[in-house]
Protein backbone atom coordinates (compact mmCIF):
# COMPACT_ATOMS: atom_id res chain seq x y z
CA UNK A 1 0.00 0.00 0.00
CA UNK A 2 1.47 3.24 -0.71
CA UNK A 3 0.93 7.51 0.14
CA UNK A 4 1.03 10.10 -1.60
CA UNK A 5 3.22 12.99 -0.39
CA UNK A 6 2.85 16.44 -1.29
CA UNK A 7 5.32 19.54 -0.38
CA UNK A 8 3.04 22.73 -1.17
CA UNK A 9 3.92 25.78 -2.36
CA UNK A 10 5.50 25.22 -5.87
CA UNK A 11 4.37 27.15 -8.77
CA UNK A 12 2.81 24.98 -11.61
CA UNK A 13 3.86 25.75 -15.41
CA UNK A 14 4.56 23.96 -18.37
CA UNK A 15 2.53 22.02 -20.04
CA UNK A 16 0.15 18.70 -19.03
CA UNK A 17 -1.26 16.64 -21.80
CA UNK A 18 -4.68 14.84 -21.02
CA UNK A 19 -5.65 11.66 -20.97
CA UNK A 20 -8.91 9.57 -22.60
CA UNK A 21 -11.85 10.26 -20.16
CA UNK A 22 -12.94 7.15 -17.51
CA UNK A 23 -16.22 7.69 -17.91
CA UNK A 24 -16.37 6.84 -21.65
CA UNK A 25 -13.20 4.35 -21.31
CA UNK A 26 -15.72 2.13 -18.59
CA UNK A 27 -18.19 2.15 -20.81
CA UNK A 28 -16.96 1.93 -24.55
CA UNK A 29 -14.81 -1.13 -22.72
CA UNK A 30 -18.22 -2.88 -22.37
CA UNK A 31 -19.51 -1.97 -25.62
CA UNK A 32 -17.46 -4.19 -27.45
CA UNK A 33 -18.98 -7.23 -25.94
CA UNK A 34 -21.72 -6.23 -28.65
CA UNK A 35 -20.29 -6.56 -31.75
CA UNK A 36 -19.21 -10.18 -34.01
CA UNK A 37 -15.06 -9.01 -34.53
CA UNK A 38 -12.77 -7.63 -33.31
CA UNK A 39 -13.27 -3.64 -31.53
CA UNK A 40 -9.64 -1.63 -31.12
CA UNK A 41 -10.03 1.49 -29.28
CA UNK A 42 -7.36 4.10 -28.69
CA UNK A 43 -6.60 6.54 -26.14
CA UNK A 44 -8.04 4.94 -23.37
CA UNK A 45 -6.47 5.95 -19.86
CA UNK A 46 -3.93 4.30 -17.76
CA UNK A 47 -5.96 3.92 -14.91
CA UNK A 48 -7.77 1.27 -12.69
CA UNK A 49 -11.17 1.24 -14.05
CA UNK A 50 -9.81 0.59 -17.18
CA UNK A 51 -7.69 -2.42 -15.81
CA UNK A 52 -10.74 -3.88 -14.30
CA UNK A 53 -13.32 -3.78 -16.93
CA UNK A 54 -10.82 -5.23 -19.70
CA UNK A 55 -10.59 -8.53 -16.84
CA UNK A 56 -13.94 -8.79 -16.81
CA UNK A 57 -14.40 -8.54 -20.22
CA UNK A 58 -11.48 -11.38 -20.59
CA UNK A 59 -13.47 -13.16 -17.63
CA UNK A 60 -16.45 -13.65 -19.99
CA UNK A 61 -14.11 -15.32 -22.87
CA UNK A 62 -12.95 -11.84 -24.25
CA UNK A 63 -9.61 -12.36 -26.19
CA UNK A 64 -8.33 -8.65 -25.10
CA UNK A 65 -4.95 -7.08 -26.17
CA UNK A 66 -3.90 -3.75 -24.75
CA UNK A 67 -0.54 -1.92 -25.36
CA UNK A 68 0.09 1.63 -25.84
CA UNK A 69 -2.89 3.04 -24.69
CA UNK A 70 -5.00 0.80 -27.32
CA UNK A 71 -7.17 -2.05 -26.05
CA UNK A 72 -8.24 -4.62 -28.71
CA UNK A 73 -11.48 -6.99 -27.69
CA UNK A 74 -11.81 -9.61 -29.73
CA UNK A 75 -15.39 -10.94 -28.71
CA UNK A 76 -16.16 -13.52 -30.99
CA UNK A 77 -15.87 -16.18 -28.51
CA UNK A 78 -17.52 -14.54 -25.34
CA UNK A 79 -19.97 -16.14 -23.00
CA UNK A 80 -22.98 -15.09 -20.93
CA UNK A 81 -20.41 -16.03 -18.14
CA UNK A 82 -22.44 -14.55 -14.70
CA UNK A 83 -20.53 -12.49 -12.83
CA UNK A 84 -21.89 -11.88 -9.60
CA UNK A 85 -18.93 -10.94 -7.08
CA UNK A 86 -15.24 -9.95 -7.24
CA UNK A 87 -14.12 -7.23 -9.28
CA UNK A 88 -17.58 -5.85 -10.56
CA UNK A 89 -18.30 -4.49 -6.84
CA UNK A 90 -14.89 -2.65 -7.51
CA UNK A 91 -16.38 -0.26 -9.68
CA UNK A 92 -19.27 1.67 -10.62
CA UNK A 93 -19.13 1.49 -14.11
CA UNK A 94 -19.51 -2.53 -14.45
CA UNK A 95 -23.30 -1.81 -14.54
CA UNK A 96 -22.42 -1.43 -18.31
CA UNK A 97 -21.66 -5.21 -18.13
CA UNK A 98 -25.66 -5.33 -17.67
CA UNK A 99 -26.43 -3.93 -21.17
CA UNK A 100 -24.27 -4.96 -23.34
CA UNK A 101 -24.61 -8.49 -22.09
CA UNK A 102 -27.86 -8.14 -22.29
CA UNK A 103 -28.24 -6.71 -25.66
CA UNK A 104 -25.65 -9.61 -27.17
CA UNK A 105 -26.67 -12.92 -25.52
CA UNK A 106 -30.76 -11.62 -23.77
CA UNK A 107 -29.47 -12.73 -20.66
CA UNK A 108 -26.76 -11.09 -17.76
CA UNK A 109 -25.86 -11.87 -14.26
CA UNK A 110 -24.06 -8.77 -12.83
CA UNK A 111 -23.45 -7.82 -9.40
CA UNK A 112 -24.48 -4.56 -7.86
CA UNK A 113 -21.72 -2.14 -8.65
CA UNK A 114 -19.30 -0.33 -6.75
CA UNK A 115 -17.84 2.75 -7.46
CA UNK A 116 -17.45 5.73 -5.20
CA UNK A 117 -19.39 6.54 -2.02
CA UNK A 118 -21.42 9.50 -2.53
CA UNK A 119 -24.67 8.69 -0.98
CA UNK A 120 -27.28 6.39 -2.09
CA UNK A 121 -26.84 5.92 -6.22
CA UNK A 122 -30.06 3.36 -6.67
CA UNK A 123 -30.09 2.11 -10.32
CA UNK A 124 -33.85 2.34 -10.81
CA UNK A 125 -33.81 3.67 -14.27
CA UNK A 126 -31.45 1.36 -15.72
CA UNK A 127 -33.47 -1.57 -14.29
CA UNK A 128 -36.99 0.50 -15.67
CA UNK A 129 -35.55 0.39 -19.01
CA UNK A 130 -34.23 -2.94 -19.53
CA UNK A 131 -37.89 -4.30 -18.43
CA UNK A 132 -39.25 -1.50 -20.91
CA UNK A 133 -37.44 -3.63 -23.22
CA UNK A 134 -38.52 -6.47 -22.44
CA UNK A 135 -36.50 -7.89 -19.73
CA UNK A 136 -37.10 -9.82 -16.75
CA UNK A 137 -34.63 -8.51 -14.07
CA UNK A 138 -34.77 -9.67 -10.53
CA UNK A 139 -32.10 -8.92 -7.45
CA UNK A 140 -30.95 -11.83 -6.00
CA UNK A 141 -28.29 -11.95 -3.62
CA UNK A 142 -26.82 -8.67 -4.41
CA UNK A 143 -26.52 -9.87 -8.18
CA UNK A 144 -29.26 -8.26 -10.84
CA UNK A 145 -30.40 -10.99 -13.01
CA UNK A 146 -31.71 -10.37 -16.79
CA UNK A 147 -33.37 -12.17 -19.04
CA UNK A 148 -35.35 -11.75 -22.13
CA UNK A 149 -36.80 -14.10 -24.81
CA UNK A 150 -36.46 -10.90 -27.36
CA UNK A 151 -35.58 -7.32 -27.19
CA UNK A 152 -38.45 -5.10 -28.07
CA UNK A 153 -37.78 -1.17 -28.98
CA UNK A 154 -39.76 0.84 -26.23
CA UNK A 155 -40.52 4.64 -25.58
CA UNK A 156 -38.34 5.53 -22.17
CA UNK A 157 -39.24 8.34 -19.76
CA UNK A 158 -36.70 8.91 -17.65
CA UNK A 159 -37.40 10.15 -14.11
CA UNK A 160 -34.29 11.46 -13.16
CA UNK A 161 -31.13 12.93 -15.86
CA UNK A 162 -28.81 9.86 -15.67
CA UNK A 163 -25.72 9.26 -17.27
CA UNK A 164 -25.47 5.67 -16.61
CA UNK A 165 -29.14 4.36 -18.06
CA UNK A 166 -29.17 6.78 -21.00
CA UNK A 167 -25.52 4.68 -21.62
CA UNK A 168 -26.79 1.19 -20.28
CA UNK A 169 -30.13 1.45 -22.03
CA UNK A 170 -28.55 2.51 -25.42
CA UNK A 171 -26.26 -0.78 -24.98
CA UNK A 172 -29.38 -3.04 -24.87
CA UNK A 173 -31.98 -1.09 -27.20
CA UNK A 174 -28.85 -1.47 -30.44
CA UNK A 175 -29.91 -5.05 -30.33
CA UNK A 176 -33.84 -4.37 -29.72
CA UNK A 177 -36.32 -5.19 -32.41
CA UNK A 178 -37.74 -2.29 -33.65
CA UNK A 179 -37.42 1.72 -31.88
CA UNK A 180 -36.02 3.10 -28.91
CA UNK A 181 -37.10 6.27 -27.68
CA UNK A 182 -35.15 7.57 -24.57
CA UNK A 183 -36.84 10.78 -23.13
CA UNK A 184 -35.24 12.67 -20.41
CA UNK A 185 -31.72 11.76 -21.40
CA UNK A 186 -28.66 12.67 -19.82
CA UNK A 187 -25.97 14.75 -22.64
CA UNK A 188 -22.70 14.90 -21.68
CA UNK A 189 -20.25 14.33 -23.92
CA UNK A 190 -19.30 10.48 -23.19
CA UNK A 191 -22.99 9.48 -24.05
CA UNK A 192 -21.60 10.92 -27.72
CA UNK A 193 -18.93 8.98 -27.46
CA UNK A 194 -20.04 5.98 -26.68
CA UNK A 195 -23.01 6.54 -29.48
CA UNK A 196 -20.39 7.46 -31.66
CA UNK A 197 -18.62 3.90 -31.66
CA UNK A 198 -21.86 2.29 -31.19
CA UNK A 199 -22.27 4.06 -35.11
CA UNK A 200 -19.38 2.71 -36.22
CA UNK A 201 -20.38 -0.45 -35.13
CA UNK A 202 -23.39 -0.41 -37.28
CA UNK A 203 -25.70 0.86 -35.10
CA UNK A 204 -28.38 3.10 -35.79
CA UNK A 205 -28.78 6.08 -32.97
CA UNK A 206 -29.54 9.87 -33.79
CA UNK A 207 -30.16 12.11 -30.71
CA UNK A 208 -27.52 11.42 -28.41
CA UNK A 209 -26.27 14.85 -26.81
CA UNK A 210 -29.85 16.13 -26.71
CA UNK A 211 -32.63 14.72 -24.55
CA UNK A 212 -34.16 12.51 -26.55
CA UNK A 213 -32.01 9.63 -28.53
CA UNK A 214 -34.00 7.63 -30.81
CA UNK A 215 -32.18 4.22 -31.70
CA UNK A 216 -33.16 1.61 -34.41
CA UNK A 217 -32.07 -1.78 -33.42
CA UNK A 218 -29.98 -4.03 -35.86
CA UNK A 219 -29.52 -7.37 -36.40
CA UNK A 220 -25.59 -7.49 -35.97
CA UNK A 221 -22.84 -4.92 -35.05
CA UNK A 222 -19.02 -5.61 -36.28
CA UNK A 223 -15.78 -4.31 -35.58
CA UNK A 224 -14.32 -1.40 -35.84
CA UNK A 225 -11.60 0.95 -34.54
CA UNK A 226 -12.25 4.25 -32.06
CA UNK A 227 -10.56 6.90 -30.94
CA UNK A 228 -11.41 8.02 -27.00
CA UNK A 229 -12.52 11.93 -26.07
CA UNK A 230 -10.55 13.77 -23.32
CA UNK A 231 -11.37 13.25 -19.91
CA UNK A 232 -13.00 16.79 -19.03
CA UNK A 233 -13.41 15.62 -15.59
CA UNK A 234 -9.33 15.27 -15.62
CA UNK A 235 -8.61 18.45 -17.86
CA UNK A 236 -10.96 20.44 -15.33
CA UNK A 237 -8.72 19.09 -12.27
CA UNK A 238 -5.44 20.26 -13.81
CA UNK A 239 -7.33 23.70 -14.26
CA UNK A 240 -8.37 23.80 -11.11
CA UNK A 241 -5.12 23.13 -9.69
CA UNK A 242 -3.40 25.98 -12.27
CA UNK A 243 -5.94 28.15 -11.21
CA UNK A 244 -4.49 27.76 -7.35
CA UNK A 245 -1.02 27.30 -7.88
CA UNK A 246 0.09 28.08 -12.14
CA UNK A 247 1.91 30.21 -13.63
CA UNK A 248 0.92 30.14 -17.21
CA UNK A 249 0.14 26.69 -17.47
CA UNK A 250 -0.71 24.76 -20.36
CA UNK A 251 -3.63 22.07 -20.26
CA UNK A 252 -3.25 19.91 -23.81
CA UNK A 253 -5.88 17.55 -24.66
CA UNK A 254 -8.79 19.05 -23.86
CA UNK A 255 -11.98 20.31 -26.06
CA UNK A 256 -13.10 23.38 -23.79
CA UNK A 257 -16.28 23.74 -24.82
CA UNK A 258 -16.77 20.47 -22.26
CA UNK A 259 -15.57 22.68 -19.38
CA UNK A 260 -17.45 26.39 -20.69
CA UNK A 261 -19.52 26.10 -17.11
CA UNK A 262 -16.21 25.57 -15.31
CA UNK A 263 -14.07 28.63 -17.24
CA UNK A 264 -16.96 30.61 -16.55
CA UNK A 265 -16.70 30.11 -12.84
CA UNK A 266 -12.78 30.61 -12.84
CA UNK A 267 -13.13 33.95 -14.97
CA UNK A 268 -15.50 35.20 -12.15
CA UNK A 269 -13.19 34.51 -9.86
CA UNK A 270 -10.88 36.73 -11.55
CA UNK A 271 -8.44 33.41 -12.53
CA UNK A 272 -7.14 34.20 -16.56
CA UNK A 273 -7.54 31.43 -18.91
CA UNK A 274 -7.50 31.14 -22.50
CA UNK A 275 -8.80 28.77 -24.65
CA UNK A 276 -7.77 27.44 -28.14
CA UNK A 277 -9.21 24.68 -30.36
CA UNK A 278 -7.27 22.29 -27.79
CA UNK A 279 -5.28 23.66 -25.16
CA UNK A 280 -6.34 25.82 -22.29
CA UNK A 281 -4.06 28.39 -20.65
CA UNK A 282 -4.37 28.91 -16.76
CA UNK A 283 -2.90 31.50 -14.71
CA UNK A 284 -3.51 32.46 -10.88
CA UNK A 285 -3.81 35.66 -9.45
CA UNK A 286 -2.70 37.20 -6.38
CA UNK A 287 -6.10 37.91 -4.94
CA UNK A 288 -9.12 35.72 -6.12
CA UNK A 289 -12.92 36.36 -5.44
CA UNK A 290 -15.48 34.14 -3.68
CA UNK A 291 -17.83 32.83 -5.89
CA UNK A 292 -21.13 30.27 -5.61
CA UNK A 293 -21.14 27.16 -7.59
CA UNK A 294 -24.14 24.43 -8.03
CA UNK A 295 -23.65 21.65 -9.53
CA UNK A 296 -26.49 20.23 -12.43
CA UNK A 297 -26.55 17.69 -14.91
CA UNK A 298 -24.55 18.96 -18.31
CA UNK A 299 -23.97 21.19 -19.55
CA UNK A 300 -24.05 22.56 -16.31
CA UNK A 301 -21.05 22.66 -13.35
CA UNK A 302 -20.01 18.98 -13.01
CA UNK A 303 -20.37 17.22 -9.92
CA UNK A 304 -16.94 15.73 -10.32
CA UNK A 305 -15.12 18.80 -10.16
CA UNK A 306 -17.03 20.31 -7.33
CA UNK A 307 -14.69 18.71 -4.51
CA UNK A 308 -11.39 19.97 -6.06
CA UNK A 309 -13.14 23.17 -6.56
CA UNK A 310 -13.22 23.69 -3.04
CA UNK A 311 -10.51 23.20 -2.79
CA UNK A 312 -9.44 26.09 -4.77
CA UNK A 313 -11.79 27.99 -3.12
CA UNK A 314 -10.17 28.37 0.59
CA UNK A 315 -7.81 31.11 -1.30
CA UNK A 316 -10.90 33.35 -2.71
CA UNK A 317 -11.86 36.41 -0.55
CA UNK A 318 -15.23 36.32 0.97
CA UNK A 319 -17.91 33.59 1.74
CA UNK A 320 -18.28 31.16 -1.24
CA UNK A 321 -20.87 28.48 -1.58
CA UNK A 322 -20.91 25.03 -3.56
CA UNK A 323 -24.41 23.29 -3.45
CA UNK A 324 -24.07 19.79 -4.63
CA UNK A 325 -27.87 19.02 -6.67
CA UNK A 326 -26.79 15.82 -8.04
CA UNK A 327 -25.00 14.03 -4.90
CA UNK A 328 -26.26 15.70 -1.36
CA UNK A 329 -23.77 13.89 0.37
CA UNK A 330 -20.74 14.59 -1.73
CA UNK A 331 -18.63 15.91 1.62
CA UNK A 332 -16.65 13.97 2.89
CA UNK A 333 -13.22 15.79 2.23
CA UNK A 334 -14.55 18.50 3.83
CA UNK A 335 -13.47 17.17 7.58
CA UNK A 336 -10.11 16.07 5.79
CA UNK A 337 -9.79 20.01 4.35
CA UNK A 338 -10.56 20.96 7.78
CA UNK A 339 -7.12 19.37 9.26
CA UNK A 340 -5.86 21.33 6.34
CA UNK A 341 -7.00 24.80 8.28
CA UNK A 342 -9.48 24.85 5.74
CA UNK A 343 -12.93 27.23 6.92
CA UNK A 344 -15.84 25.06 5.38
CA UNK A 345 -18.83 24.12 7.21
CA UNK A 346 -21.43 21.53 5.18
CA UNK A 347 -25.14 22.71 5.84
CA UNK A 348 -27.30 20.30 3.76
CA UNK A 349 -26.14 19.64 0.50
CA UNK A 350 -23.93 22.68 0.77
CA UNK A 351 -20.43 23.59 1.53
CA UNK A 352 -19.43 27.01 3.15
CA UNK A 353 -15.86 28.08 2.49
CA UNK A 354 -14.75 31.31 4.00
CA UNK A 355 -11.43 32.57 3.14
CA UNK A 356 -8.41 33.46 2.09
CA UNK A 357 -6.51 30.90 4.65
CA UNK A 358 -3.31 29.29 3.99
CA UNK A 359 -3.66 25.70 4.13
CA UNK A 360 -1.04 23.86 6.35
CA UNK A 361 0.15 20.08 4.80
CA UNK A 362 -1.47 17.14 7.30
CA UNK A 363 -2.28 13.39 7.31
CA UNK A 364 -5.35 12.78 5.43
CA UNK A 365 -7.44 10.64 3.78
CA UNK A 366 -9.20 10.05 0.38
CA UNK A 367 -12.74 8.31 0.91
CA UNK A 368 -12.94 8.57 -2.93
CA UNK A 369 -11.74 9.80 -6.58
CA UNK A 370 -12.60 13.50 -6.27
CA UNK A 371 -12.00 13.72 -2.79
CA UNK A 372 -8.27 12.74 -3.42
CA UNK A 373 -8.02 15.32 -6.60
CA UNK A 374 -9.79 18.02 -3.79
CA UNK A 375 -7.24 16.61 -1.44
CA UNK A 376 -4.37 16.85 -4.13
CA UNK A 377 -5.06 20.58 -4.83
CA UNK A 378 -5.45 21.60 -1.48
CA UNK A 379 -2.06 20.00 -0.85
CA UNK A 380 -0.54 21.72 -3.54
CA UNK A 381 -1.52 25.08 -2.33
CA UNK A 382 -0.43 24.16 1.26
CA UNK A 383 2.05 25.16 3.62
CA UNK A 384 4.45 21.84 4.82
CA UNK A 385 4.02 18.56 3.49
CA UNK A 386 0.66 16.48 2.69
CA UNK A 387 0.54 12.83 3.11
CA UNK A 388 -2.68 11.09 1.12
CA UNK A 389 -3.65 7.98 1.99
CA UNK A 390 -6.71 6.13 -0.01
CA UNK A 391 -4.83 5.89 -3.27
CA UNK A 392 -6.75 3.32 -4.41
CA UNK A 393 -9.58 5.74 -4.99
CA UNK A 394 -7.23 7.42 -7.18
CA UNK A 395 -5.51 5.30 -9.19
CA UNK A 396 -9.48 4.89 -10.30
CA UNK A 397 -9.05 7.94 -12.30
CA UNK A 398 -5.88 9.90 -12.85
CA UNK A 399 -3.60 8.54 -15.38
CA UNK A 400 0.17 8.69 -14.43
CA UNK A 401 -0.74 11.76 -11.59
CA UNK A 402 2.42 11.72 -9.76
CA UNK A 403 4.41 12.13 -13.68
CA UNK A 404 1.96 15.03 -14.37
CA UNK A 405 2.34 16.62 -11.36
CA UNK A 406 6.09 16.34 -11.25
CA UNK A 407 6.56 17.96 -14.94
CA UNK A 408 4.73 20.73 -13.88
CA UNK A 409 6.95 21.33 -11.14
CA UNK A 410 4.87 20.15 -8.10
CA UNK A 411 7.20 18.23 -5.51
CA UNK A 412 5.21 15.49 -5.05
CA UNK A 413 5.96 11.49 -4.88
CA UNK A 414 4.63 8.10 -3.65
CA UNK A 415 5.86 6.09 -0.27
CA UNK A 416 5.40 3.06 0.85
CA UNK A 417 3.06 2.90 3.66
CA UNK A 418 4.64 0.95 6.68
CA UNK A 419 2.86 -2.08 8.51
CA UNK A 420 2.00 0.48 11.15
CA UNK A 421 0.29 3.08 8.70
CA UNK A 422 -1.67 0.27 7.25
CA UNK A 423 -3.13 -0.46 10.18
CA UNK A 424 -4.01 2.90 11.57
CA UNK A 425 -5.51 3.49 7.86
CA UNK A 426 -7.90 0.48 8.27
CA UNK A 427 -9.08 1.43 11.38
CA UNK A 428 -9.65 4.66 10.34
C1 LIG B 1 -19.03 5.88 -14.51
C2 LIG B 1 -19.64 7.22 -14.66
O1 LIG B 1 -19.94 7.67 -15.76
N1 LIG B 1 -19.82 7.91 -13.54
C3 LIG B 1 -20.42 9.23 -13.62
C4 LIG B 1 -21.91 9.06 -13.73
O2 LIG B 1 -22.32 8.29 -12.61
P1 LIG B 1 -23.77 7.62 -12.61
O3 LIG B 1 -24.07 7.10 -13.96
O4 LIG B 1 -23.78 6.68 -11.48
O5 LIG B 1 -24.65 8.88 -12.30
P2 LIG B 1 -26.12 9.22 -12.79
O6 LIG B 1 -26.05 10.25 -13.84
O7 LIG B 1 -26.81 7.95 -13.09
O8 LIG B 1 -26.74 9.83 -11.46
C5 LIG B 1 -27.31 11.12 -11.41
C6 LIG B 1 -28.32 11.18 -10.28
O9 LIG B 1 -29.40 10.33 -10.58
C7 LIG B 1 -29.65 9.42 -9.53
N2 LIG B 1 -30.08 8.13 -10.15
C8 LIG B 1 -29.33 7.60 -11.13
C9 LIG B 1 -29.71 6.41 -11.73
C10 LIG B 1 -30.89 5.78 -11.31
O10 LIG B 1 -31.28 4.72 -11.81
N3 LIG B 1 -31.61 6.36 -10.32
C11 LIG B 1 -31.25 7.53 -9.72
O11 LIG B 1 -31.93 8.03 -8.83
C12 LIG B 1 -28.32 9.31 -8.80
O12 LIG B 1 -28.48 8.88 -7.48
C13 LIG B 1 -27.79 10.72 -8.93
O13 LIG B 1 -28.34 11.54 -7.92
O14 LIG B 1 -22.51 10.35 -13.72
C14 LIG B 1 -22.31 11.08 -12.50
C15 LIG B 1 -23.09 12.39 -12.62
O15 LIG B 1 -22.53 13.19 -13.58
C16 LIG B 1 -20.83 11.31 -12.27
O16 LIG B 1 -20.64 11.84 -10.99
C17 LIG B 1 -20.03 10.02 -12.38
O17 LIG B 1 -18.66 10.31 -12.48
C1 LIG C 1 -18.11 9.48 -9.20
C2 LIG C 1 -17.17 9.17 -10.06
O1 LIG C 1 -16.94 7.97 -10.57
P1 LIG C 1 -17.81 6.61 -10.47
O2 LIG C 1 -19.16 6.94 -10.99
O3 LIG C 1 -17.05 5.71 -11.38
O4 LIG C 1 -17.81 6.19 -9.04
C3 LIG C 1 -16.23 10.20 -10.59
O5 LIG C 1 -15.61 9.92 -11.64
O6 LIG C 1 -16.09 11.27 -9.98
Amino acid sequence: MEKLKIQGGFTLSGEVRVSGAKNSAVALIPATILAESPVTIEGLPDISDVQMLSDLVEEIGGQVTYENNELTVDPSRMVAMPLPNGKVKRLRASYYLMGAMLGRFKKAVVGLPGGCHLGPRPIDQHIKGFEALGATVTNEQGAIYLRADELRGARIYLDVVSVGATINIMLAAVRAKGRTVIENAAKEPEIIDVATLLTNMGARIKGAGTDVIRIDGVDELKGCRHSIIPDRIEAGTYIIMGAAMGKEMIIDNVIPQHLESVIAKLREMGIRIETSSDQILVATQPSLKAVDIKTLVYPGFPTDLQQPFTSLLTRATGTSMVTDTIYGARFKHIDELRRMNASVKVEGRSAIINGPVQLQGARVKASDLRAGAALVTAGLMAKGITELTGLEHVDRGYSHLVDKLSNLGAMVWRERMTEQEIEQFQNS
